[in-house]
């Protein structure tokens, strides 16, 4: 039996664990489950059960256990063959990665989000219960900040964490996924992150994110 993925198929989050999928060739080992966010599923107390959080992406092994949390997932799916590619192959990498993946959810897609969700319709009022625009607003600022920052990483290394693609440069995609959604634009000057974002999206992993879960033909 596969495991499940409990995604939404143009989701910015689900997007980190479809494109670490496909960088591992594991998309023949998972099912994908849709659960629909603008009708508030993520919210029934039976996806609740699945995970307390509420958010997607969630996966199900074979033995019913939950994995949330796109870093979670990623560390897991990675370790799954013995070979790590995606979060360090040595102490050191390990902590790098880690840390520049944290620092893209902190400063670039966890406060798009909070964007998304407080300065924004979001997804719909019966989903977003509570909001609070000014703090959206902050948040918006402080992704553009992290636009910069990661402009900054980008004009010295090729890579969000050093030489090689890692869950970080999936966690800084995610952040860009999301910033198209709410017409976020990089700023202009961010040359460097303009110049990354437009390599990864020539990955088949990142090209192919959204149809990688349709039936095949
Ligand atoms: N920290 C979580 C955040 C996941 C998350 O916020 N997922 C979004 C899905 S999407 O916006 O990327 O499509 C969600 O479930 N949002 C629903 C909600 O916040 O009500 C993770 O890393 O997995």
């Amino acid at each position: 039996m596969a495991m499940k993925i409990y995604d939404w198929p143009t989701g910015p989050y689900p997007a980190r664990i479809r494109i670490a999928l496909a960088e591992k060739a594991q998309r023949s080992r998972v099912q994908f489950v849709s659960v629909d966010l603008w009708k508030g599923e993520h919210k029934t107390p039976e996806f609740l059960a699945k995970n307390y959080s509420g958010t997607l992406p969630v996966l199900e092994l074979d033995d019913g256990t939950f994995i949330a949390e796109c870093t979670a997932i990623t560390e897991y799916l990675d370790a799954l063959d013995g070979a790590p590619t995606l979060t360090g192959r040595t102490p050191r990498e390990k902590g790098l990665i880690h840390m520049m993946s944290k620092r893209a959810e902190l400063e670039l897609l966890d406060a798009i989000s909070v964007y998304f969700h407080h300065a924004t319709p979001g997804l719909g009022p019966d989903v977003e219960i509570y909001q609070n625009a000014e703090w959206g607003f902050r948040q918006r600022d402080k992704a553009l900040k992290g636009m910069h920052y990661f402009d900054g990483i980008l004009k010295t290394q090729p890579f969000v964490a050093g030489e090689v693609f890692s869950m970080a440069d999936i966690t800084v995609i995610g952040g860009l996924i999301f910033a198209g959604l709410v017409e976020l634009p990089v700023p202009a000057e961010c040359e460097a992150l303009q110049a990354w974002y437009a390599r990864m999206q020539e990955r088949p992993s990142v090209k192919n994110r959204v149809t990688m879960s349709e039936p095949a033909e």
